[in-house]
């Protein structure tokens, strides 16, 4: 048998691709046709039982078409989150029609390639056109510039799983005007980079933002006689090693951001926890409402009495109005020694009755009470097959 010609094969390979992309469109289109009869019902984006429905039989139709169970999922669980996030934003856009624009100003941590970069990009890819974007030095200058009108939006570190909760915005957000009106969670996976053709024994100095040094502490403690040089971002330490073009120097951030400064990695994931993600918090100086079909979260501060039980009063609050609580920090007040300011996030919409009998509860016993935002969860789990092997 004569073999294929590989240049027929890829032009069939590139028609084929292009049906698939077709199918694709077409069923964006119904997922929006979906969104519009939620709308007049109020019935809830996510139906897991019908996703599982769904890919039950998809494997089932894959395995007679020679596609093992995995792939099928795998594909299938990217569809259907495209196919929620495009419902959410449909009806994000009927509820807040004042928030839809073809061009948003939005201000970050640091400069191209910087994580806070990379997550702007990708939360605004579904959201505008154009994005102009405003690279800051300061949580302080990010705050300020949209507080101040120069930017619509703000992106903010708020927690990673391998370092934790994020003070500085944790305290800034005790004082700013604005409002939370989104988030996301981003997988931010570290790597050794360099700018010369060198080798990991040779590096002498290491240039990063401090946030990846706490997080990649395990693997920084394995390297001897090395120094540690801080830089504003983690972008900048990018920009710094490749202006340096040393062998003996490295700097820690994403292979992404690396290759926009012509660095390669010569190590990768070297983060403490392999499962590393930073959560963003989207901050505007407007509130959104979350529409009723959409898993929604809240975020409040508080300050409680200082005498026994007084947090957990307010926590059974939550409890008695079903409300589960996702989140808890704590924070010095700043001139109040040894007062604590909490930040909670819950499942739940600010609208909704458990949520208002909650916060009319809870304004009865705290000291202090401020809702921060309330805005669409960007938690969307893949529903499990019941696959029968
Ligand atoms: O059938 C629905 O209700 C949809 O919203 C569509 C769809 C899908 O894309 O297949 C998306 C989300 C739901 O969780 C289930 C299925």
């Amino acid at each position: 048998m004569s073999s294929p010609d590989l240049n027929q094969v890829r032009i069939d390979i590139s028609s084929t691709d292009s049906q698939l992309l077709e199918l694709l469109s077409k069923r964006r289109k119904l997922s929006i046709n979906v969104a519009q009869s939620k709308l007049a019902t109020t019935k809830p984006v996510r139906d897991t039982e019908r996703e599982q429905q769904l890919l039950v039989k998809l494997i089932e139709q894959g395995k007679a078409l020679n596609l093992d169970a995995l792939y099928v999922t795998q594909v299938f669980h990217s569809i259907i989150e495209d196919s929620v996030l495009l419902q959410q934003a449909y009806l994000q856009n009927h509820i807040n029609p004042e928030t839809v624009a073809h061009k948003v100003r939005v201000a970050f941590l640091g400069q191209q390639g910087s994580y806070s970069h990379l997550a702007a990009q990708k939360y605004f890819a579904r959201r505008a056109e154009e994005v102009i974007e405003h690279g800051c030095a300061s949580f302080k200058e990010i705050i300020n510039t949209v507080e101040s009108g120069r930017a619509d939006y703000a992106l903010l570190p708020i927690e990673n799983t391998s370092s934790g909760g994020i003070n500085e915005v944790y305290d800034i957000l005790q004082h700013t005007s604005l409002h939370i009106v989104g988030e996301l969670s981003v997988p931010v996976e570290h790597c050794l980079l360099v700018a010369t053709d060198t080798e990991e024994h040779k590096i002498k100095t290491i240039y990063s933002h401090f946030q990846p040094v706490a997080q990649c502490s395990e693997y920084l403690s394995t390297l001897n006689d090395i120094k540690i040089e801080q830089a504003d971002s983690s972008a900048n330490a990018l920009e710094i090693v490749s202006q340096l073009q040393r062998d003996d120097v490295a700097a820690i951030g994403n292979s992404e951001g690396g290759r926009l400064y012509g660095l390669t990695p010569i190590q990768t994931g070297i983060a403490n926890q392999k499962q590393n993600y930073s959560r963003f918090i989207v901050v505007a100086r407007k509130p959104i409402d979350v529409a009723a079909q959409i898993p929604a979260k809240t975020t409040f501060i508080m300050s409680v009495k200082q005498r026994p039980g007084s947090l957990v009063d307010a926590l059974l609050i939550l409890k008695q109005n079903k409300i589960n609580m996702c989140k808890l920090e704590s924070r010095p007040i700043p001139g109040n020694p040894w007062e604590e300011m909490f930040y909670v996030d819950v499942e739940s919409n600010v609208d909704s009755d458990n949520m208002r009998n909650a916060l009319k509860n809870l304004g009865e016993i705290t000291t202090f009470i401020k809702i921060l935002g309330c805005y669409p969860s960007d938690d969307i789990k893949p529903t499990n097959p019941t696959v029968d092997s």
